[in-house]
């Protein structure tokens, strides 16, 4: 194998109580996200002690990768590093290269492209390189993994599940949502000429195979979790008045697939495991929620999976017709101008 490490990237969370406003402060600096969204935000960090449970499931989810490598004979030491809190990027790449890495691959925690899904985390790979300077490892991003037949299995798998939670005939309606994030980052994703919305696009078609896996006939995909300034258009609608609008046309249950996320982070347990099932519980609706799959043995066999097809140049397993995308060295767009960050309100003048 020609790479000394896997790095495992992802967002990051607030591990106590003072961390949840430095954390937010690092999330959305420059990108005009209101102040009073941030106390409100800070407030669903609150109710659970500060305490973000994404870094856990992320050591987690690394020790059972650890296992898969290991069972698989593949001799690759395995670093975290995050976008927002800490262990930040920039100190686990300076410590991959103080213990002599010279190229590592990277798996970016989410299976999706545009900006926040896939081009940001390019940004995080090349700042973090930029910061150590010369001597820095060559980073290789593993890529999108939407339409890998083991994170449709296991997210199908949980669809399933959560029906039957319910019960067998209570009709639930399936629902699937993703992080909302704005229209006009939605319509520039892709690549330029391809005629964007490639995030959106992603999460469509996620969700038609994962209902295809699952054996369910009706179906919507809806967003969630919408942060910026009210006058700046984000994907809709939101999951909760979906529910109403559900409740409406007589719906009396829903099952809710968070098939956006790979794991249970604070997004999906308040957003969804709070503010929507509660919504569904004052309408009296039934409401379950399928489990992510950061849990599932499968998730680690993806990981390896996508780590193995890479090392040997192999066909990529997937299963819709959208280009295999996201696999770029050293943080460098898939295209030049696929999926540009979009200019923010705060930015402007
Ligand atoms: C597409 C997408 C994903 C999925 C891809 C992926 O998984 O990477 C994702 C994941 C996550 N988002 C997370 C948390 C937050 N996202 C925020 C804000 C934003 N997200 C955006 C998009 C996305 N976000 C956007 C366009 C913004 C506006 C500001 C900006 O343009 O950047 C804010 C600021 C406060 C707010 O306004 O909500 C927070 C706290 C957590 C961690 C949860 C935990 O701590 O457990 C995770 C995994
Ligand atoms: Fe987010």
């Amino acid at each position: 194998m020609n790479y000394d490490a896997l790095l495992w990237l992802s967002f990051g969370g607030p591990e106590g109580p003072d961390d949840v406003m430095p954390f937010l402060e690092n999330v959305t600096r420059g990108r005009g996200v209101p102040r009073e969204r941030l106390e409100e935000v800070a407030e669903h960090y609150r109710h659970f002690g500060g305490v973000s449970p994404i870094n856990r499931l992320n050591r987690e989810a690394i020790a059972a990768v650890e296992k898969e490598l290991a069972a698989q004979g593949i001799a690759l030491p395995v670093y975290f590093g995050n976008r927002n809190w800490e262990p930040m990027v920039e100190d686990t790449v300076a410590r991959m290269a103080a213990d002599g890495v010279r190229r590592a691959l990277v798996f970016p925690t989410s299976a999706y492209g545009g900006y926040s899904a896939c081009r940001q985390y390019d940004e995080d790979i090349e700042r973090a390189r930029a910061a150590h300077g010369e001597g820095a490892p060559e980073l290789v991003k593993l890529r999108q993994f939407f339409d890998h037949p083991l994170f449709v299995g296991a997210v199908a798998d949980a669809v399933r599940a959560a029906h039957a939670e319910l019960g067998q005939d209570t009709g639930a309606r399936t629902v699937f949502t993703a992080h909302s994030v704005p229209t006009s980052a939605d319509a520039a994703s892709g690549p330029p000429g391809s005629g964007g919305h490639r995030y959106s696009r992603q999460v469509a078609e996620a969700a038609r195979l994962v209902a295809a896996g699952a054996g369910v006939d009706g179906y919507d995909v809806v967003w969630q979790s919408r942060s910026g300034p009210p006058q700046v258009p984000w994907l809709e609608p939101d999951i909760v008045d979906h529910i109403d609008a559900l409740h409406a046309d007589g719906v009396r249950a829903v099952v809710v697939c968070p098939v956006g996320f790979v794991s249970d982070h604070l997004e999906v347990i308040w957003d969804l495991d709070n503010e929507a099932a509660d919504r569904a519980r004052e309408l009296g609706m039934g409401f379950a929620r399928a489990a992510t799959p950061n849990g599932d043995p499968r998730f680690a066999e993806l990981v390896v999976e996508l780590v193995t097809e890479h090392t040997a140049g192999a066909p990529a397993r997937k299963l819709s017709d959208f280009p295999a995308a996201g696999c770029t060295v050293n943080g460098a767009p898939c295209a030049v101008g696929c999926c540009e960050p979009v200019r923010r309100p705060s930015r402007a003048g």
